[in-house]
């Protein structure tokens, strides 16, 4: 096994940065450049120094043994000061060092997962909590890391056992009385899980969305002060506006935080009939655009009506509020009246949607839980046509159980490993 060393903190100056070395010659390498190896847990304060003796920081220095290091392997951490140089030396140095190589990204996490320190949806999970830009974000992937959706697992395949173990039994004493009918039982344990699993798959688009963030698009005919409003949330510049019905025509994405909510905001191009070929595109692109979106806010000018029918929590409100007077729900992206509400609105919308997330955040979860699910189906049928289809529906319940294993990477893992890790940053 090589020893993997790499920056653990970001690149470029700051005031400290972190430089990780993990494997069985790691505390080799540790007194190599600090001349001892401090006792482990311990932070030290150490002059470090390259081959000849030569000076390269005086830095923090913190070692973990093997077996209780986040890795599981031997450990040791420079805590430096933060200069590029500083980082670029020492990273120099240990790349003298025989038996050390630089780690890939996500090596370290994957070597936890390898060692058993972390099941396959816990990793990511920690993915997602170092992806994290909003409280939603950090609070679904700490659920995640913690363990969530492999706890859930654990339960479902103990009643799936207990379930296969019963049906199993049957079959062994086919030829003799079976002193009591397994089947009520069976089969309530297999409804369970079903449901479970029936309810985790509802919940799971909430998660995948809490990831990737939620779509609002802003629409309604031209020159209602759309973009206007777009740049009131944004707080800046992101789209052209002018007194020109028709000025925008490309979709305009604008990601932000919107109440602790990762939220893509969408400027559209107005609704109108046009002959003009080119904002018909930009009309059409607005349209599918708006109906893939999560929520839609439309801006109507008074006396108008929505361009498009709205569809249960979209957002009405009336364009230009300032030349209105005191109307109700009305909203101005030039004056700014009416926006911090909007943000308000589309913030209660979109938690009561969170509200319902389950612990499954990728389309990796709810295709795992939905072969489950299909095998549990058929499972369920199986058991309906009595005793003679037990060992079928025992197959069946393992099939499910397998699903659910490879839900947590206790099966089926290296397939999934590269894709998950290709996202990770270097040094995690
Ligand atoms: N400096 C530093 N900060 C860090 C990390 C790190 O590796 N280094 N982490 C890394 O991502 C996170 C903390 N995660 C960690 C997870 C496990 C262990 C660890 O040593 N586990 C041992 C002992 C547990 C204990 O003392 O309770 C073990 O599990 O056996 C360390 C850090 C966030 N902050
Ligand atoms: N009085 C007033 N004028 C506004 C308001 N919002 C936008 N405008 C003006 O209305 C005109 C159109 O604004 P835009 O934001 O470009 O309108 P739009 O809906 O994006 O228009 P298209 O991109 O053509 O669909 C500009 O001259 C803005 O300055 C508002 O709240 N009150
Ligand atoms: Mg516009």
């Amino acid at each position: 096994m090589d020893t993997v060393y790499a920056l653990a903190t970001a690149q470029g100056k700051a005031g400290v940065a972190v430089v990780r070395v993990s494997g069985p010659r790691a505390f080799d390498a540790c007194l190599r450049i600090c001349g001892d190896v401090p006792e482990p847990r311990n932070s030290v304060l150490r002059v470090l120094r390259d081959g000849q003796g030569a000076q390269l920081d005086q830095a923090l220095v913190l070692t973990f043994a093997e077996k209780q290091s986040f890795t599981g392997e031997e450990t040791v951490e420079f805590h430096l000061h933060g200069s590029v140089a500083v980082v670029a030396a020492v990273l120099d140095v240990l790349g003298g060092i025989d038996g050390l190589r630089l780690a890939e990204p996500g090596e370290f996490t994957r070597r936890a997962l390898e060692n058993g320190r972390l099941d396959l949806a816990r990793v990511e999970g920690l993915a997602d909590l170092i992806d994290a830009e909003t409280e939603a974000q950090r609070k679904q992937a700490l659920r995640v890391f913690s363990g969530a959706l492999g706890g859930k697992c654990e339960a479902w395949r103990g009643l799936l056992l207990r379930a296969v173990a019963l049906l199993e039994a049957t079959i062994d004493f086919a030829d003799e009385e079976v002193p009591v009918d397994v089947s009520f039982e069976v089969t309530a344990l297999v409804r369970e899980v079903t449901e479970a699993l029936e309810r985790e798959i509802a919940g799971s688009w909430v998660g995948e969305r809490i990831r990737s963030g939620f779509e609002v698009a802003i629409i309604g005919a031209p020159n209602v002060g759309k973009s206007t409003l777009l740049n009131s949330l944004a707080g800046r510049e992101a789209a052209i506006t002018s007194e020109y019905a028709g000025t925008t025509r490309d979709v305009i994405e604008v990601r932000m935080d919107l109440a602790g909510l990762p939220v893509t905001l969408l400027d559209t191009a107005g609704l109108r009939e046009t002959v003009d070929a080119v904002e018909s595109i930009g009309i059409a692109r607005a349209r599918a655009r708006a109906d893939a979106a999560d929520l839609r806010v439309f801006l109507v000018e008074a006396g108008e009506k929505p361009e498009m029918d709205p569809r249960e929590d979209d957002i009405i409100l009336w364009a230009k509020a300032d030349l209105l007077g005191r109307v109700e729900n009305a909203i101005s992206g030039k004056t700014g009246a009416g926006v911090s509400e909007l943000v308000a609105r589309i913030g209660q919308v979109l938690s009561k949607r969170v509200a319902g997330a389950g612990i499954a955040t990728r389309a990796r979860h709810r295709q795992a839980m939905e072969r489950g699910l299909g095998a549990l189906q058929a499972a369920l049928e199986l058991l309906s046509y009595g005793e003679a289809s037990a060992e079928v529906a025992a197959e069946e319940l393992r099939v499910a159980i397998r699903a659910l294993d490879s839900l947590v990477g206790r099966i089926d893992v290296e397939m999934v490993l590269d894709e998950i890790f290709a996202s990770f940053c270097l040094g995690k």
